[in-house]
């Protein structure tokens, strides 16, 4: 466990049992240089503590990288709650973990995450004020997708065989949820042509009537011959198989960890196919929460979340000049950020 701590340069781990709830708890805070650590809160049954624990350094230490890359003054931290066996008490197990984050006095700031509810924040803000998407702060969804939007236009603008605009061009959306339909929206304004697929039948037929999207099924999507493919669905979608079937000019979308593994950044580099690093495209979310935890202008969140398409293009220059892989340059650059002077007297 010590070496997977300091192999991801954690700051420190907190663990909390809490008898009368049954809470079981971690809050792993991987960096504050830039500022308090903050990420959502997993609230998800886990085979054992160590599952626990493994899952909390690395979320904790992608909100780093995340935060870092989006220009916030926020670090990354991450925290789980180990979803009892047996019957519980929700507001109970909630409240004493508002209890823990207020424990660490600000240092840790936290939010929704897989499992858990806007109403489960609202139990946490009972506790503690380190915590955001309550019900007075509102849904992350479209700020992410107004991320991948510009995003989306930065790729058009890097790619060496398209426009700068998106007049004409074909997008294969994959999963229409919250960010997909949203992004949809904004990509239909600005002239695009969709293709789309979901598992949910309602979804494709809301996207074809408001739209004119055409509809291909979940499993032809990523094969489905277009200018940019955008996952708005599920993790894991770039692996070694779909990545050869890739029939598109660069991947711009929304789905946290795209690729299976660091080595398909190679892959889609091999195959000229341009990426816009997932982390960054998708921290229109991120930005957003960070921006109502400190009460910001709208005006303000608009700018940063217009940054993001900046930021990738910076990313895709350097790929140019380098030549390698844009998830290493992402990585290089945040990295930099977050441990820029101790890298730099490693290296002397
Ligand atoms: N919501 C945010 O602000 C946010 C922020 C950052 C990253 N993300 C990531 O973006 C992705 C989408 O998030 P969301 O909030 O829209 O989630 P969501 O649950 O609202 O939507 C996901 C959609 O994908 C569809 N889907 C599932 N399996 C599919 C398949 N095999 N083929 C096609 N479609 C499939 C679902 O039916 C659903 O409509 C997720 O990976 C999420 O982690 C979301």
């Amino acid at each position: 466990m010590f070496r997977q701590i300091a192999e991801a340069r954690m700051n420190d781990i907190h663990i909390k049992h809490d008898e009368h709830s049954g809470l079981k708890s971690i809050i792993a805070i991987h960096n504050t240089r830039r500022g308090p650590s903050l990420g959502g809160c997993r609230f998800i049954p886990y085979p054992s503590f160590d599952d626990a624990v493994t899952d909390a350094i690395r979320l904790a230490q992608g909100m780093s990288y995340k935060a870092a890359l989006a220009g916030l003054d926020l670090g990354g931290g991450k925290s789980v709650i180990m979803m009892p066996e047996g019957d519980y008490d929700r507001t109970e197990l909630f409240s004493a973990f508002g209890r823990f984050v207020e424990e660490l006095g600000g240092r840790y700031i936290t939010a929704m995450d897989s499992g858990t509810r806007v109403s489960d924040m609202d139990v946490i803000a009972s506790q503690t004020r380190h915590v955001t998407c309550t019900s007075s702060s509102g849904n992350p969804a479209p700020s992410t997708a107004k991320g991948v939007y510009y995003g989306i236009l930065s790729t058009l603008k890097a790619h060496k065989e398209f426009g700068s605009s998106l007049k004409g061009m074909t997008i294969a959306v994959q999963g229409l949820g919250n960010v997909g339909y949203a992004l949809c929206q904004l990509l239909h304004r600005g002239g695009a042509k969709l293709i789309v697929s979901d598992i949910d039948e309602a979804r494709i037929e809301q996207c074809i009537r408001e739209f004119g999207a055409k509809a291909v099924s979940p499993e032809a999507i990523h094969s489905t011959p277009c200018d940019i493919f955008s996952p708005c669905g599920l993790g894991g979608i770039l692996n070694e198989e779909t990545i050869d079937q890739l029939q598109c000019g660069a991947v711009a979308g929304s789905a946290n960890n795209q690729l299976l593994t660091p080595e398909c950044g190679e892959q889609l580099f091999k195959r000229d196919i341009l990426y816009a690093p997932d982390y960054l495209i998708n921290a229109g979310g991120l930005i957003f929460v960070a921006m109502a935890y400190s009460r910001k202008s709208h005006h303000e969140l608009n700018l940063r979340i217009k940054s993001i398409g900046e930021t990738l293009l910076q990313i895709f220059r350097r790929q140019q000049q380098q030549q390698e892989p844009v998830n290493r340059i992402a990585d290089q650059m945040a990295e930099a950020m977050l441990f820029g002077d101790e890298l730099r007297q490693l290296s002397a």
